[in-house]
């Protein structure tokens, strides 16, 4: 959680139609550039191009944590895994499959209050017979010691995927690593049932892409084969970001760039789950496209299919006509802060309501919108982002505490609210 007292005035009063970029997409990025290392395709050019005010703080946590692992054997390497939880996952497998390393792993008090049990569990059952060592600080530092070997061992990861689908991603990885140098086919069986479903099918659709054979059956994942592809693929703009931009484009009669609707990114569900409230998407030239239309109704969405958006679709939610419904909220309690308080901490200071049963939660817009409202992120970069996207959809002034955090995965993203007219002091 954040201690930050900066205080950003946000005001929407001025809006103009612009065409906004989101950044490169941190999910995407983390993945290949793990298999960049894997492979041989160090460093990822599509990285090296970008510019670096504009990387999210996660890609640098992986790449510099990646950076420590293809040092040469000896010394202890550290890495500070800052607020990452996908990085901090993928990079503790890199890790215990990295023969002979020491790394010792770092990260914020809330990385450290996130659920991590079931992957450590999982890698110590699989690879503590080899010679794996884990050990838990409290929460700090996470400190792994690889096997020099792991032929010996049966080649299976078992884990849970209830609290998050990272654990399974970061061992999908872990066996590509293992299936190189071992030539032998490693696999991860998932045991009961798998929440954010689509950044595991991402994690597949990355290693495919970079010439791994992946076979998926019934929770079961192996990487099977590998021949090196022709060349390395693209990196797509951020989703996730775009979640925010396309509702602010849509609404200040602009437009989006970088919005590959090829990408696998779960939270491209945005263009098809706000048709349901008779939203429209235009494809423009390139990579461009707008919504258009009159909102009416409600959304109806699941934090299973794509937790990251419902932060975003509640936003929306705040100015539709109808009331809106999000289901499996659990998970948004395991993000970066408890989202679940968050959402509804921003409806009701924008004047809405909202109930939650088991699961459920039902947000009512307000009758009458505030003249103005005021959030704190908490450290939670989504938090931040939708507080202002709430901003300019109802045209209310908000006062943001802790804006910084939006560094995690979208450095540039108030010098975008500028360019559509947002006055920031
Ligand atoms: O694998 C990934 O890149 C991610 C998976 C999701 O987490 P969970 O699987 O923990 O829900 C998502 O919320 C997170 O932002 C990124
Ligand atoms: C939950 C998120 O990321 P991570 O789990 O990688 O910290 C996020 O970016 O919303």
């Amino acid at each position: 959680m954040t201690t930050s007292t900066t205080q950003l005035h946000v005001d929407p009063s001025h809006l103009v139609p612009s065409v906004l970029t989101p950044p490169i997409s941190k999910s995407d990025a983390q993945r290949a550039l793990v298999l960049a290392h894997l492979t041989g395709a160090w460093p990822l050019p599509d990285l090296q191009n970008e510019p670096e005010e504009f990387l999210p703080a996660d890609v640098r946590v992986m790449r510099r944590g990646i950076e420590a692992l293809r040092l040469p054997p000896g010394p202890t390497r550290d890495v500070d895994c800052a607020d990452g939880g996908a990085p901090f996952r993928i990079l503790v497998t890199q890790s215990a499959v990295t023969p002979g390393a020491h790394v010792r792993l770092t990260g914020t008090p809330r990385l450290g209050e996130r659920p991590h049990g079931p992957l450590f569990e999982s890698l110590r059952e699989a690879l503590g017979p080899a010679g794996l060592q884990l050990t838990e600080g409290h929460p700090w530092p996470v400190e792994l010691r690889a096997p020099l070997s792991t032929l010996e061992r049966e080649p299976v990861f078992r884990v849970p995927g209830a609290q998050s689908s990272q654990y399974a991603s970061s061992l999908l990885l872990g066996c590509a690593a293992l299936f190189l140098r071992e030539r032998r086919a490693w696999r991860v069986e998932i045991i009961g049932p798998l929440t954010s479903a689509g950044y595991l099918e991402l994690t597949v659709s990355w290693l495919r892409r970079f010439g791994f054979t992946v076979h998926e059956r019934e929770g079961h994942f192996e990487v099977a084969d590998y021949r090196a592809p022709e060349r390395a693929p693209a990196m797509p703009g951020d989703w996730s970001s775009l979640g925010y931009l396309l509702l602010i484009a849509w609404h200040t009669g602009g437009s989006v760039e970088r919005a590959d609707l090829a990408s696998a990114h779960p939270d491209q569900a945005l263009v098809r789950l706000v048709e349901q409230v008779g939203l429209r998407s235009q494809v423009g030239l390139g990579n461009t496209l707008r919504l258009t239309g009159e909102a009416r109704g409600g959304l109806v969405a699941s934090g299973t299919e794509c937790p990251d958006l419902l932060p975003t679709l509640a936003a929306l939610a705040c100015v539709l006509p109808g009331t809106s419904t999000l289901h499996d909220v659990g998970i948004l309690r395991l993000k970066e802060s408890d989202r679940l308080e968050g959402i509804r901490t921003l409806v009701d200071a924008f004047g809405g309501k909202t109930a939650l049963e088991g699961e459920t939660l039902t947000l009512h817009p307000p009758a009458s919108r505030p003249t103005h409202f005021a959030m704190d992120s908490r450290g939670d970069h989504r938090q931040a982002m939708v507080a202002a996207t709430l901003s300019v959809l109802s045209g209310v002034p908000l006062t943001l505490t802790g804006p910084e955090c939006v560094e995690k995965s979208f450095p540039g993203f108030w010098r975008q609210l500028e360019r559509t007219g947002v006055r920031l002091t």
